[in-house]
């Protein structure tokens, strides 16, 4: 290709004088035209170079000694992966080494794999704090105790306590039955309107498991309308809290359909707020949801306080155990929304497993529900907590599921001061993300012998219960889930009264046991269900 200084000289002809004036000074406008772009261009292409081996010398000083690519993809890194996130490469990262990195566009990212490496991660508060996507803040809010740190969430967490205590379950479930009952008898009708056959049911149990959780933190302060209303909505905060998405919101995008989500749910449940703080101060009336227990907590410490503030003499016995301050509806919504933001992915996963793995081993099922017929015999009567805590045998499969298929396979936590790991000899940068994972932990061979095998029976007789430390399924350190014992009776709750009442077939196909990722995690096939009342025969198409 001819230089610039060629095309020059080839321009020099004889030419009449003014012709040649103009035509000239054109050329010469042509050339410093030319000259200027390929000044930008190299200026740009110069720009460019530097800025890739910044980003890629940057990316090998973070990396130190960890596995991970030699090489980053320029600035983006496997962010067109991680768009489409495949269970299979997650599995390869975990088993490439103890720990492992990716940098995706500024992000860097350290993988801990082995139980060992992940409860340190999650051990470790001095130098790490649960993260969420950017986003995360705008639906959830900023000022939500799930971003709080350190003392003040200690302190927060210890006023949630009394929500989940035993008594507090008990007080839960008839609401929960309730729903349960409802929600099966629209699993028939769905099942009657597709003439028997399978369909798809990962999201009507989402739905169900909303449904119930909505039921559990509001009561009835909420229409069924309502409750389904979230149910649906619930969807676009998921998808806008995917860890790939943009961090800012724009018009028709998922976070904007998400942040218009979070804004009604929080709306909705101030007003739920507002309506338990009216009927808790009448006399004599029970809690029925999480919103009554927490405003009951409230008003006895208000009361408590007066009393002391009147110059009384309270007995000691009269103290309540935890001495609260008058939470706003405001700050009540947004507490119970973290709720649903931490248990609704989580149960759904769960629930769609649950379901799946018995429907495929009628050997189990029977178990349950034989189980289920001695300690209840009378199907009609209400659950009791006490007939939940006897079932051992559906609680084992409830455990197995978990252990099985962890809901939560990773936990994202932000490195917030550089924290040396000297069994890696690495110290992970301050501002980098590291995400401790559960499935080693849970798929070791050590602690769970043939851990790819569903084994109820290895939380009876074998010594599944011993292994603790491997038992991550609800995370471990200051942020372990504070659900836990929520959402196993929960699921022991569910298993029981489907198993009671109705049969269920699952079709199974080439998908059902691979996994997708959708926050959590789900069967590859939507996990196809038929269901019937228990004794009338399945009228799928088998
Ligand atoms: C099968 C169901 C569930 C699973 C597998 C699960 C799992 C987890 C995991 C892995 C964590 C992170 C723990 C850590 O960082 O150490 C967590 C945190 C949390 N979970 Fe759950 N969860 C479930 C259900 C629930 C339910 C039903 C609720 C509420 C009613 C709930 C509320 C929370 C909260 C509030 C946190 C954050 C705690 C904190 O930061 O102090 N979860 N959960």
């Amino acid at each position: 290709m001819a230089s610039p200084m060629e095309v020059y000289n080839a321009s020099q002809t004889s030419l009449p004088d003014t012709m040649h004036a103009t035509i000239s000074s054109s050329q010469s406008g042509i050339m410093s035209k030319v000259l200027e772009n390929t000044g930008v261009w190299s200026v740009l292409f110069t720009v460019l170079a530097i800025a890739v081996a910044y980003d890629q010398i940057q990316y090998w000083r973070q990396k130190g000694n960890l596995v991970g690519d030699p090489f980053k993809i320029p600035f983006i890194g496997p962010f067109l992966e991680s768009v489409d996130p495949k269970f299979s490469k997650y599995y390869e990262k975990w088993t490439s080494g103890e720990l492992s990195c990716v940098s995706v566009f500024h992000k860097f990212v350290i993988i801990s794999s082995t139980r060992d490496m992940s409860r340190k991660v999650f051990n470790s508060p001095t130098y790490v704090k649960p993260c969420v996507v950017d986003v995360a803040h705008k639906l959830l809010r900023a000022e939500n105790w799930v971003f709080m740190d350190g003392k003040e969430h200690v302190e927060y967490r210890k006023g949630l306590n009394g929500l989940f205590t035993r008594q507090a379950m008990e007080s839960y479930l008839p609401s929960q039955q309730q729903v349960y009952n409802e929600y099966f008898e629209s699993f028939l009708r769905m099942t009657k309107a597709k003439s028997g056959a399978p369909q798809p049911f990962v999201y009507p149990l989402r739905e169900l498991m909303c449904a119930v959780s909505c039921r559990t933190f509001v009561g009835h302060y909420m229409s069924r309308e309502g409750v389904k209303k979230i149910a649906d909505d619930y969807y676009y905060m998921t998808a806008a809290l995917e860890l790939v998405n943009f961090p800012f919101i724009i018009p028709y995008t998922k976070t904007w359909y998400g942040k218009k989500a979070s804004d009604q749910v929080i709306v909705a449940f101030s007003a739920c707020a507002a309506k338990a703080k009216i009927r808790m101060r009448q006399k004599g009336a029970e809690p029925e949801c999480i919103m009554d227990r927490w405003v009951q907590q409230m008003f006895e410490s208000e009361r408590y306080r007066e009393r002391i503030a009147k110059g009384e003499q309270v007995p000691q016995e009269e103290k309540p155990s935890m001495l609260l301050r008058m939470f706003s509806d405001y700050e009540i919504s947004m507490t119970v929304m973290s709720f649903l933001f931490a248990s609704q992915d989580a149960t759904s996963s769960a629930c769609s497993w649950l379901l799946q793995l018995t429907a495929d081993r009628p050997e189990v099922l029977a178990k349950v529900r034989e189980e289920g017929a001695r300690i209840r015999p009378d199907s009609k009567a209400e659950v009791k907590l006490e007939d939940l805590e006897q079932m051992e045998y559906t609680r084992a499969v409830v455990k197995e599921t978990l252990r099985y298929r962890p809901p939560v396979i990773m936990v994202p936590y932000l490195v917030k001061k550089a924290f040396h790991i000297p069994e890696a000899n690495y110290t992970a940068p301050k501002g980098s993300m590291i995400i401790p994972s559960t499935w080693l932990s849970l798929h070791d061979p050590e602690a769970y012998p043939e851990p790819d095998t569903f084994d109820p029976e290895r939380w009876i007789s074998g010594t599944a219960e011993d292994q603790g430390k491997n038992w991550l399924v609800f995370g471990t350190g200051p942020h372990y889930c504070i659900g836990q014992n929520y959402a196993v009776l929960n699921l022991i709750l569910l298993l029981h009264k489907l198993s009671t009442d109705f049969d269920w077939h699952h079709e199974i196909t080439p998908l059902s046991e691979e996994i997708r990722i959708f926050a959590t995690i789900f069967p590859k096939d939507d996990l196809q269900l038929s269901f019937s009342r228990r004794g009338e025969g399945l009228v799928a198409a088998q």
